[in-house]
């Protein structure tokens, strides 16, 4: 039996933990790139890295807007987000998760250390991706979905989702006590100014000089040491 090393405590101690969702948790960029490109290329335009980059983590119809400008389409940011959204639901409710995610996730939950998800999405999305990961999704104390929440004026990369979903916890612990994990650079932006840690594991599509800001770098979630951030082992 192979017996994992713990690993030590480097970073600042936290007690609460903050999943970002698409690209985090669920595999649903793979989705979004397919969507994305393929009207791209309709149009004759590429959706390249540097352009997702700066789209990954908005609001819909914040990412909408931006690939519209960076690629120049020739529509409008509403009926880029209505062909995209249109196009995505079809395949959203059959999304499966990350590597690691569902472990990490029932770790937390069962040392009972309050968990929650910030996402950009809106509520109707998120709904859909979760569909088939209920009893996962019911493990956390709260969810913020982004694009639909009044409470959150501004998107990632603002702070607000992130302070909203720290609140929320019963406890409304202070933002240095919460841990973000985020596959995003406009999230791992957020994170650092609500002044959280946070963990970044970045698609591999993601330039290097994107993931700088980030407390710590991973590969996957399977390579996550709750231990280093003060957390319980995982066993
Ligand atoms: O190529 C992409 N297009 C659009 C998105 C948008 O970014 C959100 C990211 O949400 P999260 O904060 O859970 O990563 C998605 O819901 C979607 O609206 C994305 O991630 N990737
Ligand atoms: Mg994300």
């Amino acid at each position: 039996m192979r017996v994992a090393c713990p690993a030590k405590q480097i970073f600042q101690k936290v007690t609460h933990v903050i999943f970002d969702l698409d690209g985090l948790l669920l595999d649903t960029e793979s989705i979004y790139k397919k969507v994305f490109s393929d009207i791209a290329q309709r149009h004759g335009k590429v959706y390249t890295a540097e352009t997702r980059g700066k789209v990954i983590g908005t609001t819909e119809d914040v990412g909408a807007r931006i690939a519209v400008e960076e690629m120049q389409l020739p529509m409008s940011p509403e009926d880029f987000l209505k062909e995209y959204k249109a196009a995505a639901d079809k395949s959203l409710h059959t999304v499966g998760l990350m590597p690691g995610a569902e472990r990490l996730v029932r770790h937390f939950h069962t040392k009972q250390i309050p968990i929650a998800v910030a996402t950009s999405s809106g509520q109707d999305t998120y709904d859909i991706k979760v569909e088939h990961h209920k009893s996962l999704f019911s493990l956390f104390s709260h969810v913020v979905t982004g694009g639909t929440d009044p409470e959150v004026k501004s998107g990632k990369p603002s702070p607000d989702i992130f302070l909203v979903c720290a609140r929320r916890f019963k406890d409304s612990p202070k933002p240095e006590q919460c841990l973000v994990l985020e596959d995003a650079p406009n999230g791992v932006q957020a994170a650092v100014k609500a002044g959280m840690q946070v963990v970044m594991v970045p698609d591999k599509q993601i330039e290097e000089k994107a993931t700088k800001l980030a407390t710590l770098k991973l590969n996957s979630l399977e390579e996550f040491r709750p231990e280093m951030f003060g957390l319980p082992p995982l066993e």
